[in-house]
């Protein structure tokens, strides 16, 4: 209607509102275009941009500009935000929440990241929103099983039982009334009509991909069979359902790869050669994956280099084999000294990001389905404000969500050798759009 209604003298008029397609990021073959030209990710994650976007409370909308304006200035043309969280008793979640029960949603906190996109989209920058969570920190899959199984939410950084705590979080695909809830509050956030401009978010091409969640898991490293067809299954039937909602964007796994796919290669392609899955992402972990010793890093370097090139090779070749783009969206090292202390030198994290650039800018060039990489994570301007290192309520917001210590991977404002690699490496990938 809006179409025919700004028919002008025969010519047919952009529907008010609505980009024109050219501008929404698609997948051309092997690789993302945006504006008719190749596009490629030179990225932060930055999982609390909604958060400094709310009109009251924690906002702090200065303080998100100039966030902004900083990563623009270095070349980082996209982030990668959480859209929701949930109210939970694990003490390492973020609080507040942006929902505080089924269907109870914080105006706020989604305002919040209506200002984040409006934000972006004065900036040329896109956003990669994922819509929950295989992890504590924002109380996610394992919150939606408290809320439906009544099981409680177990915290694992108190239990240390991690391999428990991701066996059950992973009954979270199977549970009907977890899958009803999580659909709605999917319809409520892709349905959106942004607060601030007046767009509905299923319109604007500032927003690049929904995400099903961070880190979604089959399980712990035994899943079994029946574990992995279920997670196989919530993969494809989930993209899908957020493609019947969003005919302009794209959908994402937030997969970490073969990490994340209990290291069955054969589970990571079936959970991913969907047609409603637009491109894969992989994350790479070295010191959290045991490879890397930050206390012993000369001895441990060589290995954990070697492991991490071939995690790089064979998820490209993976991508080659699925003839989907691929995108490193999460890869961090710790601080020289594994020290949480700003003032701490960043040499050898600065190395492993070298490495990472050099690796993928090459196969890049080389045009491998590459379409790019956000590093974990934006710090910028926030600082950690106890002694132990531990977020409290109240406290700034920086990469490090609340589940570890402050300033474990975070990049900050400070840190001028990262920038400057970021910035040198994201001007070598945007050099290759044509
Ligand atoms: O998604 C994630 N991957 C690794 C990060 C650093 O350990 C972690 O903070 C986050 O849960």
């Amino acid at each position: 209607a809006l179409a025919v209604a700004g028919m002008v003298g025969g010519a047919a008029a952009a529907p008010v509102g609505a980009a024109g397609k050219g501008e929404f990021v698609t997948v051309k073959q092997t690789h993302f275009a945006r504006k008719g030209q190749t596009y490629y990710i030179a990225g932060a994650n930055f999982w609390y941009g909604g958060y400094l976007g709310s009109p009251s409370g924690v906002g702090q909308r200065a303080r998100l500009r100039k966030e902004l304006d900083t990563m623009k200035a270095i070349g980082i043309n996209n982030v990668r935000v959480l859209a929701v969280s949930e109210k939970t008793d694990m003490t390492s979640a973020v609080r507040p929440a942006t929902t505080n029960g089924p269907g109870k949603y914080d105006e706020d906190l989604l305002a919040g990241l209506d200002f984040l996109v409006d934000e972006l989209g004065k900036r040329d920058m896109t956003v990669v929103l994922y819509l929950n969570n295989f992890w504590q920190w924002s109380g996610g899959m394992t919150q939606y099983l408290n809320w439906f199984e009544g099981t409680p939410a177990l915290d694992p950084n108190v239990t240390r039982d991690y391999d428990g705590y991701m066996a059950k979080t992973a009954r979270f695909y199977a549970n009907k009334e977890a899958q009803k809830e999580y659909r709605g509050t999917i319809k409520k956030i892709v349905q959106r009509v942004n607060t601030i401009n007046g767009k509905p978010y299923r319109d604007d091409p500032v927003i690049m991909s929904w995400q099903l969640a961070n880190e979604p898991r089959p399980g712990n490293g035994k899943a079994s069979d029946k574990e992995k067809a279920i997670y196989t299954t919530w993969i494809a039937d989930t993209a899908q359902y957020i493609h019947e909602l969003d005919k302009n964007h794209l959908v994402s796994s937030g997969s970490e790869g073969l990490a994340g796919s209990a290291q069955d290669a054969k589970l990571f392609m079936a959970s991913h050669s969907s047609k409603h899955i637009d491109y894969l992402t992989y994350h790479l972990w070295p010191k959290n994956w045991g490879w890397f010793d930050s206390k012993k890093p000369v001895e441990s370097w060589d290995g954990a280099i070697a492991r991490s090139r071939d995690y790089l090779n064979s998820h490209i070749d993976m991508a080659k084999t699925l003839g989907k783009p691929i995108v490193l969206e999460e890869f961090g090292l710790d601080r020289d000294g594994a020290s949480f202390d700003i003032k701490a030198g960043t040499t050898i994290r600065d190395r492993f990001y070298g490495e990472i650039f050099e690796l993928i800018g090459r196969r890049a060039a080389a045009g491998d389905p590459i379409a790019g990489w956000n590093f974990w994570a934006w710090g910028g301007a926030g600082r950690a404000a106890n002694a132990d290192y531990w977020w409290k309520q109240g406290n700034d917001f920086m990469g490090d969500p609340p589940q570890e210590e402050q300033g474990l991977y975070s990049v900050f404002d400070s840190d001028a050798s990262s920038l400057a690699l970021i910035k040198d490496h994201a001007d070598k990938l945007r050099s290759l759009q044509k």
